[in-house]
């Protein structure tokens, strides 16, 4: 995992999940270069002195090995930019920045892969893997052993039991239980507030 470098760090996206993720890295007195995003920005102090960048093209004026870039795009069921996002800038050579907040609980013996956040309140048990670009979200919980793909998001207030396995692009929503265990495919889509007491099956949507 890539974290700490101490480069100033451009976020991709400019939304609600932004500005919770710059709160973040506020928060650890990390450098924020610019903020790229086709709209206007909000008004917001979070973005008070920071560059507007309009189009991802405009990222280019910074070297890779320059900035580092956090995945600032939120990820809600059947919305790809997130995804794209990811794979134009790694084609580039850029390299995405994990982002831990320092109240998430994280067990050292948990891996937090490349670009993968881990926001506040968030608990990662022992043994458990997150993919890259993964968000678990507020106060979510991941239980020991887990092996969580890429891009998922494993929205707030959700509970991941011992020793499940979830495939990439996955979403799970928000207060939704996956008892332990259990195999999540690729794409599939688990409603909020549900639980998860059999496998899911690839790009299938589950709800209560
Ligand atoms: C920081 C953040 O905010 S992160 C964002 C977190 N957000 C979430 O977790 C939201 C997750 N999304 C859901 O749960 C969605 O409702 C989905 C993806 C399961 C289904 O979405 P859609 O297919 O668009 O369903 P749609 O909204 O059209 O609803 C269809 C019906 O299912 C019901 N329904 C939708 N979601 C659920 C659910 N999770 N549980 C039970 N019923 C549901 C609706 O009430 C509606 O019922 P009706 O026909 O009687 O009116």
């Amino acid at each position: 995992m890539k974290n700490n470098t101490g480069l100033p760090i451009i976020l991709i996206g400019g939304g609600g999940h932004a500005r919770v993720l710059a709160d973040i890295l506020l928060q650890q007195d990390k450098q924020i270069a610019a903020v790229v995003s086709p709209e206007p920005l909000m008004e917001s102090p979070l973005f008070d002195g920071i560059n507007h960048l309009s189009s991802d093209e405009d990222v280019r004026r910074y070297a890779p090995d320059e900035v580092l870039l956090v995945n600032a795009i939120g990820m809600l069921p059947g919305a790809d930019s997130r995804k794209k996002v990811c794979e134009y800038f790694l084609a580039q050579g850029y390299t995405f920045e994990s982002v831990i907040a320092p109240t998430a609980t994280v067990s050292a013996y948990a891996t937090i892969k490349q670009g993968a956040q881990i926001m506040s309140g968030a608990i990662i048990q022992a043994g458990a893997v997150i993919g890259e670009q993964t968000i678990v979200n507020t106060q979510a919980v991941i239980e020991h052993d887990c092996q969580i793909g890429s891009r998922n998001h494993i929205a707030p207030g959700s509970t991941v039991c011992g020793e499940v396995t979830t495939g990439n692009d996955v979403f799970v929503g928000a207060g939704a239980t996956i008892i332990n265990g259990m195999t999540i495919g690729s794409n599939a889509i688990i409603g909020a507030g549900t639980c998860i007491t059999r496998a899911v099956d690839d790009g299938k949507t589950v709800r209560r």
